[in-house]
């Protein structure tokens, strides 16, 4: 997959009873300019300070900055090649997931995230074993707020680069998601740029193959909304003199 285009954009979800808002409107900027192609939108989702931000911002600029705000929940497009084909993407950063005593706590921000995704990352970070503790259960609310679907879902185990602070072994990772039947990335966001392309790489390449090319914004819409030909001016004309020759024969009979 190859990166082709930084295309627009950082745009907040909107909030709720914020339709007509700037952030409402940059996302609408974003999806007429993604119309046309195939759209794959994946959420990253995890824990708080895991590296979602970084691990987003790496995938899409290559760069690894260090500090990120923390997350407001940013909306990013880029177009992509895969296979060959050119892919509009969106990738969804989500404000970092509660953990309660009662267990998972995401607010409707982030359900409302999960349900507009195609696919979803799931982050943890090696040196924070509560953030690994959540997987099962951000899996679990994951699939059911798509039922009767099994959404494509990649586990990656970030920070591999604080191995001697680590909390969580890689295997441990590795088999949770193969329990979850999730395929697994332990990353460097920091360090290593091609784990973190490849664990997205995977994911667009599975949800391009469940889309079925006839759900491309564009197609659907020209074969829903069928436009009539726009007349030219030749046709036009003839048309004039047809109706006039037509008007002057009906006066001469009268
Ligand atoms: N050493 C190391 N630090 C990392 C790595 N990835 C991210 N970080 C650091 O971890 C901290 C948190 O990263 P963020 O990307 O803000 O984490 P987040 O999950 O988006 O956090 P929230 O916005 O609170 O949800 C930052 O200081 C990053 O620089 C990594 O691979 N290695």
């Amino acid at each position: 997959m190859r990166l082709i285009q930084n295309m627009c954009t950082i745009a907040e979800y909107p909030t709720p009873g914020s339709s007509g808002s700037a952030a409402a409107a940059s996302i609408d900027c974003c999806l007429g300019a993604v119309s046309g192609r195939r759209l794959v939108k994946i959420a990253v989702v995890g824990a708080s300070g895991v590296g979602k931000t970084a691990l987003v911002v790496r995938f899409l600029t290559k760069r690894f900055i260090g500090d990120y705000e923390r997350n407001a929940g940013n909306l990013y497009t880029r177009q992509v090649q895969i296979e060959g084909e050119t892919l509009a993407i969106q990738v969804q950063d989500t404000p970092g997931v509660q953990i309660h005593e009662q267990g998972l706590s995401c607010n409707e921000q982030l359900n409302r995230c999960i349900r507009w995704a195609d696919a979803v990352v799931i982050v943890f970070s090696i040196i924070d074993y509560k953030s690994y503790e959540l997987i099962g259960q951000l899996h679990q609310h994951v699939q059911q707020l798509h039922p009767g679907a099994r959404l494509p879902v990649v586990i990656v185990a970030n920070k591999a680069d604080l191995l001697h602070i680590k909390q969580v072994e890689p295997q441990h990772g590795l088999q949770l998601a193969n329990m979850l039947g999730c395929t697994f990335y332990e990353v460097s966001v920091s360090e290593n740029y091609n784990d973190v392309y490849n664990a997205f790489h995977v994911l667009c390449k599975e949800v391009s193959h469940k889309q079925p090319v006839t759900s491309t914004p564009e197609k659907r819409r020209t074969s829903l909304i069928p436009r009539p030909k726009s007349p030219n001016m030749q046709d036009l004309k003839r048309r004039f003199k047809q109706a006039l020759s037509a008007k002057v024969r009906t006066v001469t009979s009268v």
